[in-house]
């Protein structure tokens, strides 16, 4: 049941390589998110706008979390654009520890943040970027596809906590407008829906992407995304960490910015990026009695 809140709700905006959010510091999960409000704060024109939802909750508080956050004091609890929950959100988790830095939560240097894909563990620097461990990726074997209009292409199936498709492409406008999902197949391979990657060769060991993004369409940066894009470049080039036993380290070029992915000859992946707090707010309580419909 969804109950109009009685209380202003503070929000703040974000974002990592312009993959921008919302953020809700919501320390107890007080806070009612049904999807229709979550795509009403993400609407760019008639609310706040932003790829998804960062719902800043502790822990202890949260049902998904209590069990598996071990160390992590707080719990990424994300949501697409749509209103749909996703597992991890690459760029998510970075602007989420930089709001528990200007929150006074924690310094510079390491802390670890419970997501629905496990806890991550994140450095913030003194210089501003934020790294975060990633964890491993896993590679289903089935083999999927991607079309475009005309034109399909055989595609890694990766999953970072998240399903990704990442297909290698002549040139990135062959992924189109994007303005609708892109086809894929078997669609069985992702019952949830997928993320899918469109990625160019800019040079050695540097790729360029375009992400349409489950729940939330054509973002201008996706960090599980570029970690998936990295770990494909990775086999295709035959620098698979595990058979070479190197790191293997690419730099993705995005719309919004540019990652740097590295993944060890264990499979820990680190990705690192920047992390933006650009302002805070309070949500008009007419808006939100509105939005609650
Ligand atoms: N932009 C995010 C990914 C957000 C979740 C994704 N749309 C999904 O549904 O899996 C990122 O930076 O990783």
């Amino acid at each position: 049941m969804t109950t109009t809140p009685t209380t202003p709700w503070v929000f703040l905006k974000g974002h990592g390589t312009e993959n921008d959010f919302v953020i809700l510091p919501d320390p107890d999960n007080a806070l009612d998110l049904p999807p229709h409000v979550v795509a009403a704060l993400c609407d760019r024109r008639a609310g706040i706008g932003g790829d998804g939802v960062l719902h800043v909750v502790r822990s202890a508080a949260h049902p998904e979390a209590r069990a598996m956050a071990g160390e992590a004091e707080w719990f990424m609890d994300y949501r697409n654009g749509d209103g749909s929950v996703a597992e991890m959100c690459g760029n998510g988790v970075r602007v989420f520890a930089r709001y528990l830095q200007h929150a006074g939560h924690t310094g510079a240097g390491d802390l670890a943040v419970a997501t629905r894909a496990g806890v991550k563990h994140v450095h913030l620097a003194k210089d501003g970027d934020v790294t975060v461990r990633m964890g491993r990726a896993v590679l289903p074997p089935e083999q999927v596809q991607v079309t475009v209009g005309g034109r399909g292409w055989p595609a890694y199936n990766v999953n970072m906590g998240n399903p990704h498709a990442v297909a290698f492409v002549e040139d990135l406008t062959h992924a189109g407008d994007l303005l609708g999902t892109p086809g894929y197949a078997p669609a069985a391979v992702y019952p949830d829906g997928v993320n899918i990657e469109f990625v160019a060769d800019r040079g050695p060991r540097h790729v360029a992407m375009r992400v349409h993004e489950r729940g939330s369409g054509e973002t201008r940066s996706c960090g599980t995304g570029a970690c998936a894009v990295a770990v494909a470049a990775a086999r295709r080039d035959g620098a698979d960490p595990a058979v070479t036993g190197l790191p293997a380290t690419y730099t993705v070029d995005l719309p919004g910015g540019r990652l740097v992915i590295t993944e060890q000859p264990d499979g820990e992946i680190e990705m690192t990026g920047p992390a933006v707090l650009v302002g805070e707010g309070r949500i008009a309580a007419e808006w939100l009695e509105s939005s609650f419909g």
